[in-house]
């Protein structure tokens, strides 16, 4: 079991890099769509694609990846739910999930011109999986609750 363990636990984390790769880069290419929308319209067709590619192709297959594995890794049961961490972590990578929903959206809604949001939005919007990254990795890693 033991060696199962460890194998699934890196599957986990090489899917959970590739997912946070894109989730960090993202949005800042929403602030580029956005900003460069009316003064430089040829990049337009060319963000497009980036933003597709970048949540079809690497996001979405990771964060499914991320999940399997780390149900897996559950389904092993090493974890005590009697602790508060695994509660904190759970909590964060929900957030996490409903951050890349929000982003499979806006880019939805810039593919088809009907994205409200301005840049200064987009690059708030861009620290918020940075402080989940955080806590789900102090959760699972120092455990401090
Ligand atoms: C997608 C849903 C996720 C599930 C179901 C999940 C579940 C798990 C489980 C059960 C463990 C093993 C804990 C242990 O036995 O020590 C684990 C480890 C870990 N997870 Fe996740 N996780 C998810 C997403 C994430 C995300 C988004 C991150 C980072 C942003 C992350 C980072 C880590 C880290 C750093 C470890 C510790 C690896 C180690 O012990 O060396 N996980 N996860």
């Amino acid at each position: 079991m033991g060696d199962i363990y460890l194998w699934l636990k890196a599957g986990h984390v090489i899917s959970v890099i590739a997912w946070m790769a894109g989730i960090f880069y993202l949005p800042r290419l929403f602030v580029y769509h956005a900003e460069q929308r009316a003064s430089v319209p040829q990049m337009v067709p060319v963000l497009e694609v980036m933003e597709r590619r970048l949540l079809q192709a690497i996001m979405t297959p990771a964060m499914i990846a991320a999940w399997a594995f780390g149900l897996s890794i559950i389904a092993v049961g090493v974890i005590d739910w009697g602790e508060v961490w695994p509660w904190v972590k759970g909590a964060g990578v929900i957030a996490m999930t409903a951050f890349h929903l929000w982003c499979a959206r806006e880019r939805r809604r810039l593919a088809d011109g009907t994205a409200t949001a301005s840049g200064r939005r987009y690059r708030m919007m861009n620290e918020v999986p940075t402080v989940l990254m955080i806590v789900i990795v102090v959760s699972v890693l120092v455990r401090p609750f």
